[in-house]
């Protein structure tokens, strides 16, 4: 088995490698369409090649899998909570989640995360690695094999911090959404970022089709200063710049994740604030009630709090929903994820 990581490569870079080989154009289809559509884990199984290219490909190339360490199924709503266990021993989750207009995954984008969101349990031991290509289609193909089910939408909202892994989940989204593999379209993929402005602009300029989760959380420095680092680097003022870019760049609205944490940043006067920098933006505000993290000590305030904050932005003219919440009896909501399984430490 060879060292590089062939369900990594993108429908153009298997182009080249092939020509690189010296073998005929067609046989990246081929390969493509054995790694993507027919999902094999070994060289052997291409039995379209010839063996003496089964061979050399298996010199050169590894074929990636991740294996299900632990599944979780939630007894309110049939939630899937995957523990997964990456080739090098770590691990991390994705949660499957059950809409009636289809299946959505959320996976994770890498080991970790260095951001260190106060109010977040993936970041607590901090980032170990990025994930790669491979690593997030995995995610995906694992699922769908185990549940037998399509995966409609995937989320880029479980473990890590996508924009810190640019490279690799532009790579992941490229093949996700290649017509001879899984040919997930990406108007069903939402990429979540907790603000790295810089990125925004870069990922602005590729206008693709998903869309893009903004993690704002506060409607003023102050309070984003708090639970937030990344607000020290790129303040609110820059971040709405950069959304604003995005956009206009590609005409897709942008989604604000708002966790509502009691106390904290849930009063009306903070709706009001909120619904000011958004204005003219055509944005979508999604209220989630914190989740709870023990190691945070935020709470989240009653329903009705929830709902006077949902009212007072909607009355401002600013479009807001409350997010559903799925699997809360296994700790598969928004931040709760982590790369151990906690029953295990
Ligand atoms: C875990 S993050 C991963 C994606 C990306 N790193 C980000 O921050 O947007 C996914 C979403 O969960 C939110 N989140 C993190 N901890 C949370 C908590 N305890 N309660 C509710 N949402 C939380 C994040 O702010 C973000 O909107
Ligand atoms: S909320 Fe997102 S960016 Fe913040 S620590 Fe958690 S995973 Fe990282």
């Amino acid at each position: 088995m060879g060292g590089l990581d062939l369900k990594s490569y993108t429908f153009p870079e298997l182009e080249t490698a092939v020509a690189e080989l010296g073998l005929p154009r067609f046989r990246a289809g081929q390969i493509f369409g054995w790694l993507h559509e027919k999902r094999v884990s070994t060289f052997a199984e291409m039995s379209n090649l010839p063996a003496s290219l089964r061979g050399q490909l298996d010199e050169k190339f590894y074929i990636n899998a991740i294996r299900i360490k632990k599944r979780l199924v939630s007894n309110i709503d049939g939630t899937v909570k995957y523990l997964y266990e990456l080739r090098d021993g770590n691990c991390v989750e994705a949660v499957l989640m059950r809409y009636r207009h289809g299946n959505s995954l959320c996976i994770s984008t890498q080991v970790g995360c260095r951001m260190g969101c106060k109010f977040c349990a993936s970041t607590l031991a901090g980032r170990v690695r990025d994930l790669t290509a491979s690593e997030m289609l995995d995610e995906v193909y694992t699922a769908q094999a185990d549940s037998g089910e399509r995966v409609d939408g995937v989320v880029l909202m479980g473990i890590g911090e996508p924009l810190d892994n640019f490279d690799n989940v532009m790579a992941f989204l490229e093949i996700l959404s290649d017509a001879r593999g899984l040919n997930l379209s990406l108007r069903h993929v939402s990429l979540s970022t907790c603000g790295l402005v810089d990125r925004i602009y870069e990922l602005a300029k590729r206008k693709l089709q998903l869309t893009l989760s903004v993690s704002l959380h506060a409607p003023n420095d102050t309070i984003r200063n708090l639970s937030m680092p990344i607000n020290k680097k790129y303040h609110i003022d820059r971040l709405l710049e950069a959304c604003r870019d995005y956009f206009e760049a590609t005409g897709r609205r942008i989604s604000f994740e708002y966790a509502l944490i009691a106390g904290v940043n849930d009063a009306p006067e903070h709706a009001a604030e909120l619904a000011a920098r958004l204005r003219g933006m055509g944005a979508h505000v999604n209220l989630i009630p914190v989740n709870p993290v023990a190691e945070t000590g935020y709470r989240r305030g009653d329903r009705a709090a929830i709902e006077r904050f949902q009212h007072e932005l909607q009355r401002l003219g600013v479009n807001a929903t409350i997010r559903r919440e799925l699997g809360a009896d296994i700790s598969a909501a928004c931040g709760q994820l982590r790369r151990q399984d906690a029953a295990l430490e």
